[in-house]
């Protein structure tokens, strides 16, 4: 059982990176005795003292734990870090990575696996739970989320019973001293590591852990399912080279090949693309979708989620993907070639619907009959698309999501437009952090 000391005051490695690191208290807080009630967004616990809420970061939902005040600066919550367990969960582990544990001082645990130190059933139920009060909270609508983990057999090399040995993309960041590691988590402080557990094992042989980078700012580690993993040392003044000669990588999914920039977007977990296509495939509703209606890819990336539409429904699916990235929908474009009725835009997903909304299509019906795949960046769609896109009345929304309270959000604006929530999955596709994908099925309600 992880058990931890109690933190002292301790000099703090170089800070890294190239954004100054937000702000420690210079004297360390009070530390609280706290019973930890539940999970809140943002990988956090909730728990309170003396009638003000603390978010406790490194506790699991009914232990009780020490934790060291490190943000009193606000009236109604204070922010704070487990430094001791003082009654552990029966799902207490293990970290999963020795250098997050918590038995370190929390400015030296590495971040970016903040549940790694909970058993992985427990962890998707803590991610179901935030996904179900964000729902009911923010979308109006009461649903029990049972989060799955990916399947094994599409994420070769992943030990999905640990969580670990997922990661494809992994930034390591280099100190002003040349010393190469994550950041602590919370901060800006470069923490050297002997491993890298979440990664890959093709990414953890080539990265540069131990070694000094003097005059670089980050390393980005790539490993593409097609081809060799790459280690890309990146400099102060390393402006990205012209867009047009930008390299690229090839990505399988099942019998598919995708193109993708290597710096441009891609699923992070090895078995994301094929989970992602399965659950798309899964939360269309057949009966709603007309193959010749103008179904749409929106935030598409280089393609993904419109193959995954044209492989379920055919070559001559009419899909038009949008995009504002031009090299991805440049991509896209040829990804796509296997489908005659496939297209490819660059646009800004807002600016494109204005234009749709203007432009009086053949039939004059807009989006109506139509099936849009919403797969956008972690802020989510906003009121902004969710306003216009509902006004050209597609038939079925299916809204891809890595965050819960964004969708839950959007989902309340979709729902004031008469769009209800028919179905939503989730997938730990982010396994020992508190991240979680959601595909959900909003339609309009005749
Ligand atoms: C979460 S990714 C999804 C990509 C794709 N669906 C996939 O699974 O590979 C979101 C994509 O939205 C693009 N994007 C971000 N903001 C956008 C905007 N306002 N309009 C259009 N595309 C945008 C990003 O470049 C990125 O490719």
């Amino acid at each position: 059982m992880a058990q931890s000391r109690r933190r002292r005051p301790a000099s703090r490695p170089a800070s890294g990176g190239r954004r100054p690191a937000p702000p420690r208290p210079a004297e360390p807080g009070p530390v609280l005795e706290l019973d930890v009630e539940r999970i809140a967004h943002g990988g956090v616990a909730v728990a309170h003292h003396e009638g003000r809420v603390v978010f406790v970061a490194d506790a699991i939902p009914g232990e009780r734990v020490a934790a060291q005040v490190v943000d009193a600066g606000r009236e109604r919550f204070w922010r704070a870090e487990t430094v001791e367990v003082l009654r552990a969960s029966p799902d207490r582990r293990e970290h999963v990575w020795p250098e997050a544990s918590v038995d370190r001082a929390p400015e030296h645990r590495v971040g970016g696996a903040e549940f790694g130190h909970i058993a992985m059933p427990r962890q998707r139920a803590l991610k179901g739970e935030v996904l179900h009060d964000a729902l009911a909270r923010m979308g109006g609508v009461e649903v029990e989320v049972v989060v799955e983990p990916v399947d094994p057999a599409v994420a070769p090399g992943v030990d999905v019973e640990a969580g670990t040995r997922w990661r494809t993309r992994v930034r390591l960041h280099v100190a002003a001293d040349g010393t190469v590691g994550p950041y602590a988590a919370r901060s800006h402080t470069v923490v050297p590591v002997t491993s890298l557990p979440l990664a890959v094992a093709e990414l953890e042989a080539i990265a540069p852990l131990g070694r000094t980078l003097e005059g670089a700012v980050a390393v980005d580690l790539i490993a593409p399912s097609d081809g060799d993993p790459q280690a890309v040392v990146r400099s102060p003044d390393d402006r990205r080279t012209a867009r047009t000669a930008a390299p690229t990588v090839v990505e399988r999914v099942g019998n598919r090949r995708f193109t993708v920039d290597r710096d441009g977007f891609w699923q992070v977990h090895r078995g994301a693309a094929a989970t992602l296509t399965a659950a798309v495939q899964d939360l269309v509703d057949p009966d709603r979708f007309d193959p010749a209606a103008e179904n749409h890819d929106l935030y598409g990336g280089v393609g993904l989620l419109a193959a995954a539409v044209g492989d379920r429904f055919g070559p001559s699916v009419r899909v038009t993907t949008v995009e504002a990235d031009a090299r991805a929908t440049e991509h896209a474009g040829a990804n796509l070639a296997d489908w005659i009725g496939a297209r490819a835009v660059t646009a800004r997903v807002d600016r494109y619907l204005d234009e749709l909304a203007a432009a009086p299509d053949d039939a004059g019906r807009g989006l109506r009959g139509a099936t849009v795949v919403l797969d956008p960046p972690r802020s989510g769609a906003g009121r902004a698309v969710v306003d216009r896109l509902a006004a050209l009345h597609p038939a079925q929304v299916v809204y891809v999501a890595c965050d819960p309270v964004a969708l839950a959000r959007d989902v309340g604006l979709f729902r004031a437009h008469g769009y209800e929530l028919e179905a939503v999955r989730a997938f730990d596709l982010f396994p020992n952090t508190h991240h979680v994908e959601a595909v959900a099925r909003l339609a309009a309600i005749v």
